[in-house]
C-alpha cells in the first residue's frame, strides 16, 4: 500500500492536468522559495502536480526555481517524481514528436543554484551519485505503460541541458552531438540531480518538438512548427502516465487485498524507497 503521491512535473504545453480529479493548488513554503503545487487525484492514486514555468508559462528556463519544485515534493512525501520536457532532437534520426525515455545528461549550463549541500549547514560536503539519475525501475515502469498502450517510446537517450532562453548555435548541438548528446533542453537541470540530492527516483519523458538548431541546415526554429508538435505530441505524453498511473493503482489495490489478507493494513510492508 502507497500514500504517497506520485510527482509529476512538466513544463512547455503541460499547464494543468485535466485529468486529476479534486484538484486543488496550494502554495508549498519551502527553505528555498514558494512553488504552487497542484495535488490531486488520478485513477484514485494522490498525485501531486507542478507546471514549472507557472500556469501562464511566466518563469523562463533559467528562473525556475527548481531547488523550491523538489524540495516540495519532497515535502510532501513525495518519493517518485515523473518529468516531462520537450526537447530539440540533437540525434538527426529523431523526428518531432517522437518521445525518448531518458538515461543520462550533460549539464551544460552555468548559472544555476543546483545543489541542496552547498556547504552552509551541518552536515559538511555532500556529494551525490548520480550513475542513475533517471531512475531504472521508474523508467521500465514508463516504457512498459507505453508499450502496454501501443505508444512507441525511445529506450535511452542523454539529455543536454543549456541555460536559455535563447535556443542554441548549430556549433553548440555538434558540440553536444560530438558528447553524445540526444536532445536538447533548458530544464532537466538541475532538476534530476536536486531530485537525487533529495532521495527521490526521477525518470523524465523527452517529448521531441522541433530538431535542434542546425540539425536540418537552413531550417530555423519556429515557434510555430514546436506549437504545432506539442499539440500532437502532449495527448500521448500524457497517455503514457494515465497507463503509468492505472498500472499503479491496479498493483495498489491488489496490495491492500493483500495487505486485507495479512492483516497488514497499516501498509507496513511499504518497499518504495
Ligand atoms: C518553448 S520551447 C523551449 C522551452 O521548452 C522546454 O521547456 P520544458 O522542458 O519545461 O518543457 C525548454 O526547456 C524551454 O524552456
Ligand atoms: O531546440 C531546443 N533547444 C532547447 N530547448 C528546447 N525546447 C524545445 N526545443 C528546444
Amino acid at each position: 500500500m502507497t500514500a504517497h503521491p506520485l510527482g509529476i512535473i512538466a513544463g512547455t504545453g503541460f499547464y494543468d492536468l485535466d485529468a486529476l480529479d479534486d484538484a486543488h493548488t496550494e502554495l508549498v513554503d519551502t527553505a528555498y522559495g514558494t512553488t504552487p503545487v497542484t495535488r490531486g487525484t488520478w485513477h484514485g492514486q494522490p498525485v501531486a502536480f507542478v507546471t514549472r514555468h507557472g500556469a501562464g508559462h511566466e518563469v523562463p528556463p533559467h528562473r525556475v526555481n527548481y531547488r523550491a519544485i523538489i524540495r516540495s515534493l519532497a515535502d510532501l512525501g513525495v518519493h517518485d517524481v515523473l518529468a516531462v520536457n520537450v526537447t530539440g532532437g540533437i540525434d538527426p534520426d529523431l523526428e518531432a514528436g517522437e518521445i525518448v525515455c531518458l538515461d543520462d545528461f550533460l549539464d551544460f549550463t552555468r548559472r544555476r543554484e543546483a545543489t541542496f549541500h552547498d556547504g552552509t549547514g551541518a552536515e559538511g560536503v555532500v556529494h551525490t551519485d548520480v550513475t542513475n539519475a533517471y531512475d531504472p525501475l521508474l523508467r521500465r515502469e514508463l516504457l512498459d505503460a507505453a508499450s502496454s498502450i501501443g505508444q512507441p517510446v525511445i529506450d535511452g537517450g542523454v539529455y543536454v541541458c543549456f541555460d536559455g532562453p535563447r535556443f542554441e548555435t548549430p556549433a553548440e548541438i555538434r558540440l553536444a552531438a560530438l558528447a553524445g548528446g540526444t536532445v536538447a533542453g533548458m530544464t532537466g537541470v538541475p532538476e534530476v540531480t536536486l531530485a537525487a540530492e533529495a532521495g527521490l527516483r526521477y525518470a523524465g519523458l523527452s517529448l521531441v518538438v522541433n530538431p535542434a538548431a542546425g540539425v536540418r541546415p537552413g531550417e530555423p526554429i519556429t515557434m510555430d512548427d514546436i506549437s504545432e508538435a506539442l499539440a500532437a505530441g502532449a495527448p500521448r505524453v500524457l497517455a503514457i502516465i494515465d497507463e503509468f498511473v492505472h498500472t499503479r493503482s491496479v498493483f495498489s489495490a491488489d496490495d491492500s487485498a493483500e495487505d486485507l489478507e495479512t492483516g497488514d493494513v497499516n501498509g507496513t510492508d511499504e518497499v518504495d524507497a
